[in-house]
């Protein structure tokens, strides 16, 4: 459904270019549930946002992203316009900041759907609220985001991302500050979800991921190293930096990941992991491993696992 290829997102620094988001390769799949992981700064939104045309201005892409065939990396931004929304949906990051303080949501909801030619009857709205799990929507629909809890507002801002049936729903962090009860709905609702169109889900949260995915991909200093069916994945990550991540999660050994991501002006040679890599051999410090396939559906970047 979305197949992404050799994806490149970079800027000029006064160093020189950085890449924070390096050739990336990747399918997602009709209704699945693809979800990246990876530390912080490692390009995870800019990869995300790379997808929905909202790019900052001085970033320069390359590569090619196909949607049904279609590729949309090179579209103009009015032709950006017909696809976000319409085919593309986007849960934002923090909704407190996206939702406008002095529209109602009624007001919100209409004006996404008349962007993307919708019909936007009150009966539409009232559904799209139920399917979020918000109560009383009728009620609701009158209020202003200030009146709603930060859960609440979670619920509408997917609401929102799927008023417009995309084919694909990009929800970047969509349970981040949210108290785990909260966050626990949310999962279960964006569960229901799953089996209506394709998610792309970013994620720090390894619970939540592995309660929603289909895939993961783990992203390490720009590049996706391991890509793997979830079920399989926290079975047995297989790539080195993978297991650390998963063992240094808090309901796990809790053991950290020693030394630091690299900096995007200091990435190292060889495999940019192989400084913190407990199975680095002198290969790993001079060669830049491809990301391989290994199994049926498992791909990982590394000389010592392919
Ligand atoms: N406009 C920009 N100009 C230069 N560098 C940028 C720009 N936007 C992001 N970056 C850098 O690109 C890297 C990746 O950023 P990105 O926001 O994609 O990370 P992330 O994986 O989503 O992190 P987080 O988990 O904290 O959200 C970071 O090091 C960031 O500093
Ligand atoms: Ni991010």
């Amino acid at each position: 459904m979305l197949s992404i290829r050799d994806l490149k997102v970079s800027f000029e620094s006064p160093q020189g270019p950085i890449v924070p988001v390096d050739s990336v390769d990747m399918d997602i799949l009709d209704k699945e549930t693809f979800t990246i992981i990876g530390e912080s700064g490692c390009g995870k939104s800019l990869l995300a946002n790379s997808l929905l045309g909202l790019l900052p201005r001085d970033a320069q892409v390359c590569g090619t992203v196909h949607m049904d065939g279609e590729e949309i990396l090179s579209l103009k931004e009015k032709e950006w316009r017909k696809i976000r929304g319409n085919k593309i949906g986007l849960v934002f990051q923090n909704p407190s900041a996206s939702l406008n303080p002095v529209f109602t949501m009624h007001n919100q909801l209409y004006e996404t759907l008349k962007y993307s030619n919708k019909p936007s009857s009150r009966d539409k709205m009232i559904s799209l609220l139920e399917k979020t799990g918000i109560k009383n929507p009728l009620r609701r629909l009158s209020q202003y985001p200030h009146q709603l809890s930060g859960g609440m507002k979670q619920r509408f801002a997917i609401a929102l991302g799927i008023a417009t049936d995309p084919e694909i729903l990009i929800a970047d962090e969509p349970t981040n500050g949210l108290d785990v009860t909260v966050k626990l709905k949310i999962v279960e609702m964006l569960s229901k979800l799953h089996a209506e169109r394709s998610i792309l889900l970013i994620t720090h949260d390894l619970n939540v991921a592995s309660n929603l995915s289909d895939k993961i991909a783990v992203m390490y200093a720009g590049e996706l190293v391991e890509i793997a069916p979830a079920k399989s994945f926290f079975e047995k990550p297989i790539h080195p930096y993978s297991s650390q991540l998963l063992a240094s999660h808090p309901e796990k050994e809790m053991i950290p990941i020693p030394g630091f991501t690299p900096q995007l002006t200091q990435r190292p040679h060889g495999c940019r992991f192989h400084p913190r890599c407990a199975r680095a051999c002198s290969k790993c410090k001079t060669e830049h491993p491809k990301l391989e396939m290994i199994e049926g559906e498992r791909y990982v970047r590394c000389f010592a696992c392919a």
